[in-house]
């Protein structure tokens, strides 16, 4: 097992960040972790890496407890990457081997292209190459992803992405949180995490499941869209497709009639997001 984590704590003060969550990642596998900001996600990491203390609970990386060791033998991506401003590309690739005791291997074009540039003067998305270039370059067993694509186009996100199953085809265990759908979809399997526990895990299918949302679509959509808000019910808007998530179709027809609007109103499934703020919605916060 690459990641064993079982039933584990962690209180910050008075503050419970993770509680009693257990995940388990096999080589090969690739594990989403998903949850809205501040549901714990980057603190069960951290307790992975062992850079953070398991106040109760047991974690076990390739079957050992977290240490140097164990850190030695995977590839993380911090959220706020972990690069060095103020050096070149290639020093921050060069450093990083070294900490790893091994020569430096070829940066890629894209990276040499920038090699005696500072980092702080590239842009996001050739920082997030290089993070990922330096998690990658001591053929890790076990990869630990903290967003590795926000803020990056869709190209280089698919990219990234196809570097992600290569590893993983490899046998390479990896656990990636992710905040895109599109992402989510990528995964062998998801976690969903909400105030510190984990509230449902599976496939993508498994999740979202049940759970629908209905889809309104009106040739005067503002006016749809400004009658269900004042209905007090959840909307979001899609382009033009006014979408409620967690309610009947009924309901949203009857707060659209009062309101003389003519709409189509038809329930379909709801999406990652809907899922997720309807999950959250629904876990009570523990005391
Ligand atoms: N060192 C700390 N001291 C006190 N509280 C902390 C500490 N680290 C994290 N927290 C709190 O624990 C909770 C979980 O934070 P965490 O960063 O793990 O969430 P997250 O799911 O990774 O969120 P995000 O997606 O925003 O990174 C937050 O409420 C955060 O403020």
């Amino acid at each position: 097992m690459s990641i064993d984590a079982r039933a584990v704590w962690r209180n910050f003060g008075a503050f419970t960040a993770v509680r009693e969550m257990s995940l388990q990642v096999r080589p090969g596998e690739i594990v989403g972790l998903i949850g809205a900001n501040g549901a714990g996600k980057t603190t069960l990491i951290r307790m992975i890496l062992g850079l953070e203390a398991v106040d109760r609970g047991e974690v076990d990386v390739f079957g050992l407890p977290p240490s140097r060791h164990t850190r030695s033998r995977l590839g993380y991506m911090p959220q706020g990457l972990g690069l060095y401003q103020e050096l070149s590309v290639r020093q921050n690739a060069e450093f990083v081997a070294e900490a790893f005791g091994i020569a430096a291997p070829a940066l890629p074009a894209a990276l040499e292209a920038v090699a005696s540039r500072p980092v702080q003067e590239i842009g996001l998305g050739l920082q997030r190459r290089l993070a990922f270039h330096c998690a990658l370059l001591h053929r890790p067993e076990l990869l630990v992803l903290d967003e590795p694509t926000s803020g990056v186009d869709p190209l280089a996100r698919s990219r990234l992405w196809d570097t992600i199953h290569d590893q993983a085809d490899a046998g390479c265990g990896v656990l990636v949180t992710t905040h895109y759908l599109q992402e989510a979809q990528q995964c062998t399997r998801l976690a969903i995490m909400s105030h510190g526990r984990l509230v449902a895990h599976g496939s993508l299918e498994d999740i979202i499941g049940g759970q629908t949302a209905v889809a309104v679509r009106a040739p005067e959509w503002a006016r749809a869209f400004d009658a269900l808000v004042a209905a007090g019910l959840p909307v979001t808007l899609a382009g033009r497709l006014v979408r409620v998530a967690g309610v009947s179709a009924a309901e949203v027809r009857a707060a659209l009639v009062s309101a003389g609007v003519e709409a189509a109103v038809t329930e379909v499934p709801a999406t990652l997001e809907e899922t997720m703020v309807l999950i959250d919605r629904e876990v009570k916060i523990p005391s």
